[in-house]
């Protein structure tokens, strides 16, 4: 039995899975797709749909057609209803990200992507340099986030240098940067990944995408990324496995975005993570408390984490150098952030603002 063309939600299409095994990336055949429940749920005929379900995934994906065309006279209209119209901002953004993939990927199949690997720049450890930072200053190590816009937000600075930011940054004590690549909602673009790459800025970088489709990993990676985002409320536990192997093998970190209890619970029954981010802002509503933090590392999940020496970031909303001791006491070890610095006039002076000194030192 070929338990290769048993994922469920994993976008690949099976030529591109022959190639990723070719690639040695990922064993698809392993034990725990074999033996996942999410597998064995598609093998007894379960649609994809009661496996979201099941997970508490509240993101759909987008419909793979259209509804259906309704004629009268000469025109043709489709009607919209609750199947065919994301619900909020996140499922929105989901849908049109899987549009842009479909494009992006007939221009660059894995196949081109995997030979653009050889050429991309060397991978550096963005977990690694995390725990280092926090070992040598006792501080939450910063992942500064060099993003121009959001959907919450706005656009946030009009003038907006990317590989300055990224720069000024580094100088003022950054550990890791966060570059968004998202254009339609974030003003952000791969080039300026790929530039502040090539300017030779040291920091680590994490890309930060939507991602929901393991084509995309190594994209972020031939251009040069060394850590991606996953995000538990829209990828079913196999899609975190699966991804969170091929970031393994090609030397990158995984940054597994959790929002509640359930989403922490399911990303804890993987094996293997060592990255968890708490985001501290509901993607769905926008809605932002930092105390989100502080209740996700209560109690069992805590002591979970630290037993594994899971390293946890928080994410979002954080201001001040009360906010950031809040979340270093709540047991954070690393800190991202974008809007407080990005909005102060020098972003690289505000990262001192911020932690209530100069972290450069
Ligand atoms: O600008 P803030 O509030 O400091 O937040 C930064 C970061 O946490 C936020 O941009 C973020 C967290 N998770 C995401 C997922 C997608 C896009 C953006 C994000």
């Amino acid at each position: 039995m070929d338990n290769r063309r048993k994922s469920p939600v994993v976008r690949c299409t099976s030529a591109e899975k022959d190639s990723v095994d070719t690639y040695g990336a990922v064993a698809y055949t392993s034990d725990y797709v074999a033996n996942s429940r999410e597998a064995r749920e598609f093998e007894n005929g379960n649609p994809i749909g009661d496996i979201l379900e099941n997970q508490g995934i509240r993101i759909r994906r987008r419909p793979p057609t259209g509804p259906p065309m309704h004629a009268v006279g000469p025109f043709e209209f489709r009607l919209e209803n609750e199947g065919n119209t994301p619900r909020n901002i996140l499922e929105k953004i989901i849908w049109d990200k899987d549009k842009e993939i479909s494009q992006l990927k007939e221009r660059k199949p894995l196949s081109v992507l995997n030979k653009a690997l050889n050429h991309a720049p060397p991978v550096r450890d963005f977990v690694g340099a995390l725990r280092a930072s926090y070992q040598r200053t006792c501080m939450p190590a910063l992942i500064a986030e060099v993003k121009k816009a959001s959907p919450s937000r706005g656009v946030l600075r009009e003038d907006f240098d990317p590989i300055q930011i990224a720069k000024a940054y580094e100088r003022n004590g950054a550990t890791c940067l966060s570059v968004l690549t998202d254009e339609k909602y974030f003003q952000g673009s791969f080039e300026n990944l790929e530039a502040i790459r090539r300017v030779g800025v040291k920091c680590p970088l994490l890309c930060k995408e939507f991602i929901i489709d393991a084509w995309q990993i190594y994209y972020a990676r031939s251009k040069g990324a060394d850590a991606i985002l996953l995000i538990a409320a829209v990828l079913p536990d196999l899609d975190i496995k699966y991804m969170a192997k091929i970031c393994s093998k090609l030397g990158m970190t995984a940054l597994v975005e959790v929002h509640d209890e359930r989403e922490m619970d399911r990303v804890l029954s993987i094996d293997g993570i060592q990255l968890i981010g708490i985001n501290n802002r509901n993607l769905e509503t926008f809605e932002v408390d930092i105390s989100n933090t502080k209740n996700l590392l209560e109690g069992k999940r805590g002591d979970t984490i630290r037993q594994r020496d899971i390293m946890v970031v928080g994410e979002s909303g954080l201001f001040t150098p009360e906010d950031i001791s809040y979340v270093q006491d709540a047991g954070v070890k690393a800190v991202l952030v974008g809007e407080s610095l990005i909005k102060q006039e020098d972003p690289g002076r505000g990262i001192a603002g911020l932690f209530g000194k100069d972290i450069s030192v």
